[in-house]
């Protein structure tokens, strides 16, 4: 990078945690992790074609893949250009990652890597787009809004996703294979069939209110589980009596949580949940135990307990004593024989961002 001049940029974009108990799909809250990547893009056009060339620091920074066609974020930002009618990436850009965001514990990694691929393909296009279409992007790729969205936007957020016309909703169904190729190395800018773009509006959001006090513990086990695999032991139908149970709750969540002083019992029970949680249990030893024995009564300045998106990490919303919280829930993690690491983050209001750098 010797005598090139670069223009600088820095993407940063938040963690997350879905979810919150009863909004299955639905809630998100933007933590204050991040993912955050330095991209240098030559002021001047190279004379000659090159891939942009990543890399990692960071945790679980060992075994992402480098190449631009294997790596999550330049595949989305690839995806974005090349829906924008532009085959290819910039030449000689440089990207820089560094991830606060551990992978696999449900504080949305991959919703994070998605949305700053998103805002990566956006900036190497110079394309401007508003912020309903980077979503519209991010949904192609992510599908549930609940993580990308409050990543996007930040604070306390509830979404949803539009119902679509038959064709649109042919559009946003196409396999992920095909909205991001593994793209072969050898294939130049003949990519073949042009990528499904993405319907207008898809996804439709508002921001909740957040009392400052509230506080999130994230207690994670040291082992990784897909969200895929966790979605997948989820059943296709819920009884009215589940539903209702859900829906009645999130209705209080969504306010309870901006009041101050914020009210322990609304919280806690507003925070229980019956169409993820109970079917999640098998694959997160101790959390049966964890959800039944935390509470305001036991533990003073908890407001409520869950499962952070789709696990294994465990959230507790509280006021103080948040050291009592955690080792509680570190002490049944150790008695089912799991190791965990926790921390104690607050709402990131901010959400994802782009600034451009000094160069
Ligand atoms: N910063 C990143 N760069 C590249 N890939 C990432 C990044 N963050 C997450 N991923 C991919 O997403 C996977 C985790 O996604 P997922 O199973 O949805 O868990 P999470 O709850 O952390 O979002 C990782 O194993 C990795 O393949
Ligand atoms: N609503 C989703 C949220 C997944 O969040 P992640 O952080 O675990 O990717 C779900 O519960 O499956």
């Amino acid at each position: 990078m010797s005598s090139i001049e670069y223009d600088k940029y820095l993407i940063g974009v938040p963690a997350t945690t879905a979810n919150v108990g009863p909004g299955f799909d639905v809630a998100g809250i933007a933590l204050t992790l991040s993912l955050k990547l330095t991209v240098s893009i030559p002021k001047q056009k190279p004379a000659e074609h090159s891939l942009p060339v990543i890399e990692y620091t960071g945790l679980d920074s060992e075994n992402v893949p480098l190449s631009p066609y294997k790596n999550l974020l330049t595949r989305v930002a690839l995806y974005v250009l090349r829906c924008n009618d532009i085959p290819t990436f910039p030449s000689g850009v440089h990207i820089l990652a560094n991830n606060q965001i551990p992978f696999g514990r449900g504080l949305g990694s991959s919703g994070a890597a998605v949305i700053a691929g998103v805002l990566l393909g956006d900036l190497l296009g110079n394309l401007k787009l508003d912020k309903s279409r980077l979503l519209d992007f991010a949904l192609m790729v992510e599908r549930h809004p609940d993580n990308v969205t409050a990543a996007l936007i930040g604070g306390f957020v509830g979404s949803y996703l539009k119902e679509l016309s038959p064709e649109e909703t042919n559009a946003s169904q196409i396999p992920l294979a095909e909205v991001l190729p593994e793209y072969p190395p050898d294939a130049g800018e003949n990519w073949g069939q042009d990528p499904p773009k993405p319907p207008k509006g898809i996804g439709h959001y508002v921001r909740f209110g957040w009392a400052p006090e509230i506080k999130a513990v994230a207690v994670m086990p040291q082992f990784e589980l897909a969200t895929a695999k966790a979605r997948g032991v989820l059943p296709e139908s819920y009884s009215r009596k589940d539903m209702v149970f859900n829906l009645q709750r999130l209705a209080v969540l969504t306010t309870a949580l901006s009041r101050s002083p914020p009210d322990p019992e609304l919280i806690y029970e507003a925070m229980k949940d019956r169409i993820h949680q109970p079917y999640r249990m098998a694959l997160i030893p101790g959390l049966p135990e964890i959800l039944a024995s935390l509470t305001p009564q036991t533990h003073d300045g908890l407001l409520g307990i869950c499962l952070s998106g789709a696990g294994p990490t465990i959230l507790a919303l509280a006021t103080h004593d948040f050291d009592d919280i955690a080792k509680k829930i570190k002490q049944i993690f150790s008695e089912h024989g799991v190791e965990v690491a926790w921390e104690l983050l607050s709402i990131d209001e901010r959400g994802a961002y782009v600034e451009k750098l000094e160069s």
